[in-house]
């Protein structure tokens, strides 16, 4: 059990706690199908970060025959409304799956939403979680270009990026796309309720350039036996991502993903630098292991 588990228990009474009790996990229906599938709840879960590259690792995964995955976003734990739903509800969203195979679900919000690793924890203490981070400035800037043609599809403006980043010359610490890549102060609550060999965290950069290496690492985490080869990733040049074969069918990742980023000059970008510093720091301090991240 994790150290903190006496914090877990403090908070027993809490709303969650007896939310969960009302719908017990002894109680919930594995929907069975006709075809002898079922639907479980998962085994694992990939809990961000946003714009991590949670999708591809999804997708990644589910070149394993041994996976399940749920194709949308479930977020069960963060939506209130979703959460009072219940259990039950949350396996009625999972794929159906035959008995050998491990379930997976991606929300990417799930990392930086403060009530659910407990929630989580309350489900299944010893479920096992996928994180998967990029360098926080890429990050940041994928986030802003997300938003961004969020707002072009509705034909709004966005402000340009320097204006958000930036306020009275300093970071805008109040940005909500800079608060998300505080890897450090996220992971913290995470490792009050897991202990960090549940924790598994994907290298995003190495996943963009090099796939496989990163999704054997995966594999064995997940202790599934090893089945993803090389053959199954291929460059493509024009995409400037690699994309799946799987067998005979190539696929890449749908256009919103691997976007061009907006310029951002060196004065930002050195700011940017010395703004996540310390932050990176004390991240690699507290999971034990650094990255590549400038
Ligand atoms: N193989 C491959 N193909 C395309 N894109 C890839 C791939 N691997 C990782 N990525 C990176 O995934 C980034 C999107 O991350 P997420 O899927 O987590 O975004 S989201 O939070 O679900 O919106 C996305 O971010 P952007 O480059 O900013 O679009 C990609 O850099």
């Amino acid at each position: 059990k994790p150290t903190s588990f006496s914090k877990a228990s403090a908070t027993a009474q809490s709303a969650d706690r007896e939310h969960l009790s009302n719908s017990l996990k002894n109680d919930i229906q594995e929907n069975a199908h006709p075809n002898g599938t079922r639907q479980h709840l998962p085994h694992a879960i990939i809990i961000g970060v946003r714009k991590g590259g949670t999708r591809a690792l999804l997708e990644m995964l589910s070149l394993h025959p041994d996976v399940a995955v749920a194709d949308s976003e479930v977020h069960f734990f963060d939506w209130e409304d979703q959460y009072r739903k219940g259990l039950q509800w949350y396996v009625n969203k999972m794929p159906f799956s035959n008995p050998h195979q491990l379930t997976v679900e991606k929300t990417p919000a799930y990392f930086t939403s403060p009530k659910v690793p407990e929630r989580v924890f309350n489900m299944n203490e010893s479920i096992r979680l996928l994180l998967i981070l990029r360098d926080p400035i890429e990050r940041v800037l994928s986030d802003y270009t997300q938003v961004f043609y969020n707002h072009k599809q509705k034909n709004k403006v966005y402000p340009p990026v320097e204006e958000l980043l930036l306020k009275n010359g300093e970071i805008n610490v109040n940005y909500k796309a800079i608060n998300r890549s505080l890897y450090h102060f996220f992971m913290q609550s995470w490792l009050q309720f897991f202990p960090l060999n549940r924790i598994h965290i994907v290298d995003g950069d190495r996943l963009i350039s090099d796939p496989f290496p990163e999704m054997e690492k995966v594999e064995r985490f997940l202790k599934l036996s090893p089945q993803i080869n090389a053959s199954n990733f291929y460059f493509n040049k024009t995409k400037g991502f690699y994309c799946l074969r799987d067998g005979s069918r190539d696929r890449c990742l749908h256009e919103s993903k691997g976007r061009a980023h907006p310029p951002v000059n060196s004065y930002l970008l050195d700011k940017l630098h010395d703004y996540f510093h310390e932050p990176n720091k004390k991240f690699f301090e507290l999971v034990g292991r650094t990255f590549d991240w400038h």
